[in-house]
């Protein structure tokens, strides 16, 4: 790859970053497979079943369609200075992400680099993972002791890659870097959200847009369980049990008059 790497990042205090689940030799011993780990960026507010799922979605999807053999896999859970209405604080989104993969996941990971600081856009939130990944640790090597570096997908939902053509919202330089050919992208179809309407502004970048149409539909979201608990009513199949507990203890998403939520869902 010929493309410069960012390599001056501000870390939050004390930062260290998560690789204890990420897989240091490829198994492919075809030499075919390009290593690849996958980053989702969002609120994670809170984390649900839904976000896990997507995992698993693109994990069978890139095993039987692509020449990527994924290495590991991460959440990252946006600032608290995103300011998005509702927005619980970095601490305990990162809290309920770590307690949800401890219990549901043996390679999920949780990085809290950006939660933790000032508000990063993606493209430099994967140019973090390149520099952490292929800077630091040295990428990965295949099993017979070939380096190999390691490339970063952001993993979404197609609402997300949807907002990827609404004006303002991203720079085309940032576009550029997201799914040009050193990172990429792969989308889960969100109902509502047609992958094809979705990436249909972004065919500038089409090889490197890996999209996967939802055999099973679901429509739920994070809006959608904080607005159940707002009434009190059950979460029990949107969320994990270890999440749910969380939450009523830390006294998480409970109606408050002039939260500015009130009505959404
Ligand atoms: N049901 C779902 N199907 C597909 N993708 C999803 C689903 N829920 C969340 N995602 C994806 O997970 C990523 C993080 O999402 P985020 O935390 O913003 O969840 P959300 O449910 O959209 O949140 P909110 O309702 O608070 O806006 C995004 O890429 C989003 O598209
Ligand atoms: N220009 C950008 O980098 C840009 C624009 C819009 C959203 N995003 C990211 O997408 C995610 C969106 O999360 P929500 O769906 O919860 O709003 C966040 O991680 C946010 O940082 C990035």
């Amino acid at each position: 790859m010929t493309e410069s790497r960012t390599t001056t990042f501000t870390n939050p205090r004390n930062y260290t970053f998560p690789s204890h689940r990420l897989r240091r030799t490829l198994h492919d011993s075809t030499g075919t497979k390009q290593p690849i780990v996958l980053v989702a960026c969002g609120s994670f507010n809170p984390i649900t079943n839904n976000h896990l799922r997507m995992y698993e979605i693109a994990n069978d999807f890139v095993r039987e369609n692509t020449d990527f053999e994924i290495v590991g896999a991460y959440l990252s859970p946006v600032s608290d200075e995103y300011g998005k209405p509702g927005l619980v604080s970095a601490h305990h989104r990162v809290n309920m992400c770590s307690l949800a993969i401890e219990q549901e996941s043996s390679w999920l990971m949780v990085d809290p680099w950006e939660a933790f600081q000032n508000y990063q856009r993606t493209a430099a939130v994967l140019d973090h993972f390149d520099y952490e990944l292929n800077m630091v640790l040295g990428g990965v090597s295949t099993p017979d002791g070939e380096h190999r570096d390691v490339r970063i997908m952001l993993l979404a939902g197609s609402d997300l890659i949807n907002t990827m053509s609404e004006p303002g919202v991203w720079s085309h330089d940032d576009l550029d870097r997201i799914l040009g050919r050193r990172y990429g992208t792969i989308v889960i179809e969100r109902e509502g959200y047609n992958v094809a309407q979705a990436t249909g502004n972004l065919s500038l970048w089409q090889n490197n847009i890996y999209t996967i149409p939802q055999l099973i539909q679901n429509d739920g979201s994070s809006t959608k369980v904080r607005l159940l608990f707002r009434r009190g009513l059950s979460v029990q199949s949107s969320l994990l049990p270890a999440v749910i507990e969380y939450i009523e203890q830390n006294n998480l998403y409970g109606w408050q008059v002039g939260s500015g939520e009130e009505g959404q869902g």
